[in-house]
């Protein structure tokens, strides 16, 4: 799992002047200007055309990431060129469905960004990047990929399985833990999908919490209503973070320093839970930083 927090990121299209003239407000952990899906074809070589504009007036908080149309169409080239000389935080790689398209934006990427300062995340959201999905998080463990991050696309599931996304997901539940297993054996971190129904904040509120309860990091986003819940949802509690700081000071103290398992409150401690709450209380001072 990557130090910096991805509890909120917000997608904005390329072409609409009005939400990107708002991104260096907003409170959220990143923000992927995305050039594909919500780009209409007559529209695509006029947002490749803003990104440098884009970039110059970037946010300071947020990291920036870019969402391409896949190398394999009419104007994945021609993206990825004018993406790497705005030096983004990442580019997003839509409909992921083999390593190999991983592999070869990896290669078009060494040759154009020589510094090796971008990464790719990955969207996962065809049936046959959900069953390659264990194959494409192991290249994470190559210290010569710059795969660090998995993201779920759920409209595209629901498109190509023809799968009816209810308000519980109970269809695609068992699909999302598949590939979260998946980022996580390959060390990425791991993305929630959309919630279409920008207004409904209530279901919203739930289906952060149930993401947050599977382990995603964080959860994209399409409105700015959508920023705060999702920070706070994917944010450690504070009764989480004075259980590790309990777990941390039990383990420091001299009669336990060289025991593999102590007894706190009534619960087994062993250093496999020490290194869990150490995992979350950098995660908590990542986020306050
Ligand atoms: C969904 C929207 C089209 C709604 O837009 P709109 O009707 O304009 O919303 P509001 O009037 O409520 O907007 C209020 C103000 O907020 C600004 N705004 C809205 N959205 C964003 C945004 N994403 N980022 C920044 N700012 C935003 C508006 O400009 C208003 O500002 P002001 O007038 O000054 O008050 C719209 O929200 C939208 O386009 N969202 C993003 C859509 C998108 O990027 N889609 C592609 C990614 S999702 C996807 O593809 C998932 C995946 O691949 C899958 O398969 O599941
Ligand atoms: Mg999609």
């Amino acid at each position: 799992m990557q130090n910096r927090p991805r509890r909120s990121v917000l997608y904005v299209p390329a072409v609409n002047d009005k939400a990107l003239a708002k991104i260096g407000q907003l409170p959220c952990d990143a923000i992927v200007v995305d050039l594909e899906d919500s780009v209409s074809p007559d529209q695509k070589a006029a947002a490749r055309r803003k990104l440098a504009g884009i970039f110059a007036a970037r946010p300071q908080r947020a990291q920036m990431v870019v969402r391409i149309n896949a190398l394999s169409s009419e104007w994945g080239e021609d993206d990825l060129a004018a993406v790497v000389a705005c030096k983004p935080d990442a580019i997003l790689l839509p409909k992921v469905d083999t390593a190999r398209d991983v592999l070869e934006a990896n290669d078009r990427l060494d040759e154009l960004d020589e510094d090796s300062s971008i990464a790719l995340w990955a969207m996962i959201e065809t049936p046959r990047g959900l069953m390659n999905s264990g194959a494409i998080a192991e290249l994470g463990r190559d210290p010569a990929s710059r795969l660090s991050c998995f993201v779920i696309g759920t409209n595209d599931i629901a498109k190509e399985t023809g799968v009816s996304l209810k308000p519980d997901r109970r269809y695609v539940i068992p699909w999302l833990m598949q590939i979260l297993l998946a980022a996580r054996a390959g060390g990425l971190d791991m993305l929630d999908g959309v919630y279409n129904d920008f207004r409904d904040a209530e279901g919203f509120l739930r289906e952060c919490a149930e993401g947050a309860s599977m382990g995603f990091d964080g959860k994209t986003l399409i409105h700015p209503s959508q920023i705060e819940a999702a920070n706070s949802a994917f944010s450690p509690e504070p009764a989480a973070l004075a259980a590790a700081q309990a777990i941390v000071d039990a383990f420091a103290h001299p009669e336990n320093r060289d025991k593999g398992v102590i007894a706190l409150d009534g619960r087994m401690v062993e250093r496999l839970h020490l290194a869990q709450a150490e995992k979350l209380l950098a995660k908590a001072a990542a986020i306050a930083a």
